[in-house]
């Protein structure tokens, strides 16, 4: 992974950003559109004092908010990357602040919902564009970012028909300009892809570990000693923001108690290959997996190392 992004622009793509909730990924778009010269000034915006604290002593942004209505004045790209239960409360409370022609776009983990909570309050003469970047890491907060997350990244952007294709066009010159690649889909099919590739395979390691801290004849100790492979991999996916992964769940509720239902089948196939000794049966699906994992790998997303996601020099 590289540690900086391409040379900076000539001209910024935007006169002034509004970036909502500086997390991980907001720190994140701050310093890429630092480096790359993105935007003529940063707007931080974020109701955590501490926080707000944080993103002066970085040097995140130009302009520091706790209020959005205050904070988006004048913006011409308004991001918000707060806990997509949040999105809804935010849009209200910046509406009528917004400047003629801006772009509002978000970065939430869900679609269908974010939608629906946030569109019934934006002006008209506001282009909105829900958008998702798919890469992130188990670390969250200001300290967090880095300006390379984007990186050969997929950035999907949902944007409803008859949405003005110049404002969707400077999105995505925007995500391309942090390193990212652009997929457009609906929202609804978004959720039902993110379903079985983010937000099941979250829950599965936050229930994984959370049955080993349970076990009665394995001690925590044991559990801490022998984690040393597989199970060390769903700790890192267990330690992912609370606030943010319980707002993913309650908010693609559909999509997800859909892949559940689908994984329990199949689960209870596996077991009863086990049972009845069906070494095959075992050996086939094992063979399929593996197959995926290795062309993950030749597409480029993956690396063979599990902690691919995290921060350069940090971890
Ligand atoms: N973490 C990831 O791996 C990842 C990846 C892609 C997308 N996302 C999405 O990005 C968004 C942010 O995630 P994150 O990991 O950066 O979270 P984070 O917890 O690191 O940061 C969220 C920030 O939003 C602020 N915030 C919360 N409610 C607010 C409000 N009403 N007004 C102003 N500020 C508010 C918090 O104080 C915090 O600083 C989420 O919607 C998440 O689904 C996360
Ligand atoms: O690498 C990680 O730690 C992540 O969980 C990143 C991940 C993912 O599931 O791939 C998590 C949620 C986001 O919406 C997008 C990316």
């Amino acid at each position: 992974m590289p540690e900086r992004l391409g040379d900076p622009l000539e001209t910024p793509l935007f006169e002034r950003v509004a970036i909502i909730g500086i997390g991980l990924i907001g720190s994140s778009i701050a310093h890429a559109v630092r480096q790359k010269n993105l935007a003529g000034s940063i707007v931080a915006i974020d109701r955590d004092t501490e926080v707000a604290a944080r993103v002066d002593a970085l040097g995140l942004a130009d302009a520091i908010f706790s209020d959005v209505a205050e904070g988006v004045k004048g913006c011409d790209l308004v991001i918000l990357c707060v806990p997509v239960g949040a999105c809804g409360p935010v849009a209200k409370q910046m509406a009528a602040s917004l400047r003629e022609g801006v772009i509002v776009t978000d970065v939430g983990s869900v679609k269908g919902a974010v939608v629906a909570s946030m569109e019934p309050h934006l002006p008209a003469h506001a282009h909105f564009i829900p958008g998702h970047p798919v890469a992130g890491t188990e670390q969250s907060g200001p300290d967090a970012g880095f300006a390379t997350l984007f990186h050969e990244r997929w950035c999907i952007l949902t944007p409803a028909y008859g949405v003005d294709p110049a404002a969707v066009a400077r999105l995505q010159e925007f995500w391309e300009g942090m390193g990212a690649r652009i997929e457009f889909m609906s929202a609804p099919h978004h959720d039902l892809v993110l379903a079985i590739t983010s937000h099941v395979p979250h829950l599965i390691a936050y229930n994984i570990v959370g049955t080993a801290a349970d076990l009665e004849q394995v001690t925590q100790s044991e559990v801490i000693k022998f984690s040393a492979g597989g199970f060390r991999d769903f700790t890192r996916i267990a330690a992912s923001d609370p606030t943010m992964w319980r707002d993913v769940f309650l908010n693609n509720k559909e999509a997800v108690l859909e892949m559940i239902s689908r994984f329990n089948e199949d689960l209870a196939a596996l077991a009863r290959a086990i049972r009845w000794d069906d070494g095959d049966a075992l050996y086939d699906l094992f063979s399929r997996t593996r197959s995926i994992r290795r062309s993950i790998i030749d597409l480029g997303q993956e690396t063979d190392a599990p902690d691919f996601g995290r921060r350069p020099g940090k971890d």
